[in-house]
C-alpha cells in the first residue's frame, strides 16, 4: 500500500495481482464478462487491505485441545454502498469478504454537457456506528464522490466513518474529494495521469458502467 505526501487520506494499492488484473481490464479488447469477473476479483482484493483495521471483537470458543478468547469481527459493522451503476461490480466482490455487511445503493450519472451527477435514487442502511465503504471504479472530476459523500453525510454518517474504494483516480478527483471531505479515506488500485476534454480518465478504462454492462 502506497501512499504520496502530496495527498493526505489517498491510499494506493500497489499490489502485483491487483496491477496485474488491472491492466487486463484497461484492454480495449477485453469483453463485457471478462471485465465484469476482473473486477469482482480486484475488489475482493482491495477488500482485504481496506479492512486491514475493522474493529474486532473476541469470542469464547473451544479448540479440540482448550477454550481459549478467539478474536472476531464485530458483527453487522460494515456497511457497503454501490455508486450506481459501476459500483455494482465491486459491491460484488466486497460482499464475499464481508457477508453480513449491509448494502446500501446511491444511483448517480453524470450529465452530458456538465458532467454535474444526477442522482436518481438513495437507498441505504441505518447509520448506527457502521464503517460505510462507498465503492464507484472511477474517480475522475470527483464531483460524483463528493455528492454520494454528501448524500452520506445528511444520512447522519460523518467523514471519519467513510471509505472510498476507487479503481482508477486522477489527482484533480482526488483533490476535489479531500477539499470537500478532508476525512474520508480514499483507496485506489492507480492514480492515473489527468482527464481529457470529455472528463475520461487517461489513460484509464473508458466508460466503466458501460463496459461492465454491455451497454453504448
Ligand atoms: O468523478 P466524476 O467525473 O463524477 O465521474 C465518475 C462517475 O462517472 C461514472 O459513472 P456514470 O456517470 O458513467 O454512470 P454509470 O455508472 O451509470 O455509467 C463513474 O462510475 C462515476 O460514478
Ligand atoms: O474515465 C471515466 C470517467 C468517468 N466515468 C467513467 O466511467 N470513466
Ligand atoms: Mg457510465
Amino acid at each position: 500500500m502506497k501512499t504520496l505526501p502530496e495527498f493526505p487520506n489517498l491510499f494506493i494499492l500497489d499490489h502485483p495481482l491487483i496491477q496485474h488484473k488491472l491492466s487486463h481490464m484497461r484492454d480495449k479488447g477485453r469483453s463485457t464478462n471478462g471485465f465484469r469477473t476482473l473486477l469482482r476479483e480486484i475488489s475482493l482484493l482491495m477488500g482485504y487491505e481496506i479492512t486491514r483495521d475493522l474493529p474486532m471483537t473476541s469470542e469464547r470458543i473451544e479448540t479440540p485441545l482448550e477454550p481459549m478468547d478467539a478474536p472476531v469481527l464485530m458483527g453487522k459493522k460494515v456497511a457497503l454502498v454501490a455508486i450506481l451503476r459501476a459500483g455494482l461490480g465491486m459491491t460484488e466482490g466486497l460482499i464475499e469478504l464481508i457477508p453480513s455487511a449491509r448494502q446500501g445503493h446511491i444511483g448517480l450519472y453524470r450529465d452530458h454537457d456538465t458532467k454535474m451527477p444526477v442522482e436518481y435514487l438513495v437507498k441505504l442502511p441505518e447509520p448506527q456506528g457502521r464503517i460505510f465503504i462507498a465503492v464507484d471504479p472511477m474517480l475522475a472530476t470527483g464531483n460524483s464522490a463528493v455528492h454520494a459523500i454528501d448524500v452520506l453525510n445528511r444520512h447522519g454518517v460523518p467523514d471519519e466513518l467513510i471509505r472510498f474504494m476507487a479503481l482508477v483516480a486522477v489527482p484533480e478527483g482526488v483533490r476535489t474529494l479531500h477539499a470537500k471531505h478532508p476525512g474520508v479515506r480514499i483507496y485506489t488500485a492507480a492514480l492515473d495521469r489527468c482527464l481529457d476534454g470529455n472528463a475520461y480518465i487517461l489513460p484509464g478504462l473508458g466508460d466503466a458502467g458501460d463496459r461492465m454492462f454491455g451497454t453504448k
